[in-house]
């Protein structure tokens, strides 16, 4: 019962085809139907070629006993049969001229569904691995099903092809098709079992997979060269790879060697009926049953059957394979991220009017026991800049992600002008903050959309992204690059230029003043800022940002005693709050860690 349950499982996968087929189908309408209509005429050229070629015979053995010959039926006949062999080749042509036209737009606009999805899953699920594992096949799909498109094209083209000339076979002799069917059954259902095979095992070894992907890139990229040179990591991380990718292999080995051999005995079984067939309607024609024209037409018929049935089992056994990856794809598509958490939504302001508050914030990782913020409680008053100070690990970074709602809290609230965020729509709410984190993208693209990003609706106005610029300092970055704004940045593209450290810093930063946001957050983008252009930096920003609420986290002590107000945080939890002043005359943490740092540069 399991068997059989487990063998209709390849049938279930099929369900998801209609829909592909409906998705590739809006990718280019007309297209699509001049493809099926091509295919449909060409599937009942095979048996019109077949049928012209029998009667071709039968006309000549016909004239050669003629004492009158007359030609003229028989020039008919092949101006038909090569006019038939022209439209067949360019019905092949077009069709998988068609398909690959087809198959391109079909990546496309699943590589564009799966982007736009993916920046509306939540981080937590970006960093649960089992879930990484669903978006990498996911992913993997997006280019490889192009095949399964006119896989299933084909399929059908050959199920009319293969009908009319069972058709043809059964009005001469019903017995041979029941053998050829007969014969081939084992073929199909060996290559059914053995797709499935297939696909368990590239699913089950998913985490190796992406693990050599990582392997491969960290082992030869620009961005780790370095650290793998001058620490001579090469042989180690080969080593890792060649073990993961030997284990693999031998698995896989295994597998496509038993399905070599087993297809290959099927096969001969397939030989065997059409051999024995031909031997039937040989012996058919010699007592003259048959013609020799319709001999002609019966073989080929039947060979052409028995090579079509083989493809379209095979074919079958693909595609019900590929229909199982592209369950992945929709799984993945279909993913339904509950923006409701129980609270009924309101309007979201333009603009905040009295500043945040925490209310008791407590925090933990999904998939994790440990509280990273305990009982967290304060104000961020509107217009005030507050820097966030502790030591790492503290829970600086984790608090942002609250109040930017990548994660919600485990217990308490963040009100935003008294009210809970929860109700507001999750992305009107992020609109009112811009963050700049340290580990912001660097993209790979020109300086200009490098800054535009903090904005992206204003990536053509040049005067913004000048303005922004020269107030984070990137402007003499900038005008150093041999092109300017338009100069490609990073050394991914042959024109691009690498940039050190602190230069990315400075265009980074230049994204907080693009954006519009109320509350801007500044997690650390300038700790690769020499002293100078640091102080510059944050003396500038405060200057600049004056009436705009914000939140800056730095290691650096000159930089954070030029906020209005500095809480500190202490294993996840509020240590101290007030101004420089305050936190200086209080005697903890604060006026330790910034008396230690005073003394090692007066040292
Ligand atoms: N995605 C995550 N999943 C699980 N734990 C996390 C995650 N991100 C951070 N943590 C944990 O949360 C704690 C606080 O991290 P956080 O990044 O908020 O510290 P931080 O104060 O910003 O540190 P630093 O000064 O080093 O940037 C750390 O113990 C860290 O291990």
């Amino acid at each position: 019962m399991a068997k059989i349950s487990g063998w209709l499982n390849n049938f279930v996968s099929l369900r998801y085809l209609p829909r592909f087929l409906s998705l590739v189908y809006k990718t280019n309408k007309p297209l699509f139907i001049g493809n099926v209509l091509l295919r449909l005429i060409k599937s009942l050229l095979p048996i019109a070629l077949l049928w012209i070629g029998k009667e071709i015979i039968d006309e000549v053995i016909l004239q050669i006993n003629n004492p009158i010959v007359d030609l003229s039926r028989l020039y008919i006949l092949i101006e038909i049969e090569f006019g038939l062999a022209i439209l067949s080749d360019v019905f092949n042509r077009l069709i998988s001229l068609t398909d690959g036209l087809l198959g391109d737009l079909y990546s496309n606009a699943s590589s564009i569904d799966l982007i736009q999805k993916t920046a509306k899953v939540e981080l937590a699920n970006l960093e649960d691995s089992e879930f990484y594992d669903k978006l990498e096949r996911a992913r993997r799909q997006t280019t490889s099903r192009v095949s399964l498109m006119s896989n299933v094209l084909s399929q059908a083209q050959d199920i009319i092809t293969v009908t009319s000339l069972i058709s043809a076979l059964i009005y001469f002799y019903p017995i041979l098709i029941l053998l050829l069917i007969i014969s081939i059954i084992p073929s199909f259902i060996n290559e059914l079992k053995f797709s499935k095979s297939s696909y368990s095992l590239q699913k089950s070894w998913t985490p190796e997979r992406r693990e050599l992907d990582y392997m491969r890139m960290i082992g030869a990229s620009d961005v780790t060269a370095k650290e793998i040179k001058l620490f001579g990591l090469a042989d180690f991380i080969s080593d890792t790879f060649k073990n993961i990718a030997d284990k693999y292999y031998q698995a896989n080995r295994k597998l496509s060697i038993r399905r070599t051999i087993w297809a290959g005995l099927f096969h001969i079984i397939g030989d065997m009926a059409y051999y024995g067939a031909y031997i039937f309607i040989v012996l058919k024609a010699v007592i003259g049953a048959v013609t020799i024209g319709e001999l002609s037409f019966l073989a080929g018929s039947f060979n052409q059957l028995r090579n079509q049935l083989q493809t379209i089992f095979s074919r079958f056994s693909l595609i019900t394979e590929s229909a199982l990856y592209l369950q992945d794809y929709f799984d993945f598509i279909d993913m339904e991220f509950d923006d409701d958490l129980g609270f009924e939504l309101w309007e979201t302001p333009t603009d905040i009017k009295t500043g945040v508050t925490f209310k008791d914030v407590s925090f933990k990782y999904p998939q994790s026991n440990t509280y990273v913020l305990k009982n967290i409680s304060f104000e961020l008053i509107k217009g005030e800049k507050l820097a966030l100070v502790g030591e790492n690990g503290a829970g600086k970074t984790t608090l942002i992600k609250l109040l930017l709602r990548l994660y919600e809290p485990t217990s308490g609230s963040i009100l935003l002008d008294g009210i809970d965020i929860r109700h507001y729509h999750k992305a009107e709410y992020q609109k009112l903050l811009g963050a700049i984190f340290q580990d912001f993208v660097k993209y790979y693209l020109t300086a200009k959309i490098n800054i535009a990003v903090g904005n992206i609706v204003e990536v053509e106005n040049d005067d913004k992204i000048q303005d922004s610029a020269t107030r984070s300092l990137a402007n003499e970055v900038i005008e150093g690059l041999p092109l300017g704004y338009n100069q490609e940045l990073g050394k991914r593209f042959k024109k691009g230029a690498e940039l050190s450290g602190g230069q990315w810093q400075k265009i980074a930063l230049a994204r907080a003043y693009m954006s519009d946001a109320s509350i801007i957050i500044l997690d650390e983008p300038t700790s690769a800022l020499d002293a100078r252009a640091e102080y510059e930096v944050f003396q500038r920003f405060i200057g600049l940002t004056k009436d705009r609420t914000s939140i800056i986290i730095s290691h650096r002590f000159s930089t954070v005693r030029m906020a209005d107000r500095i809480l500190v945080l202490k294993h996840g939890t509020i240590l101290e709050i007030g101004t420089h002043e305050e936190l200086m005359e209080n005697k903890q943490l604060y006026s330790e860690l910034f008396e230690l740092q005073a003394a090692g540069y007066k040292d």
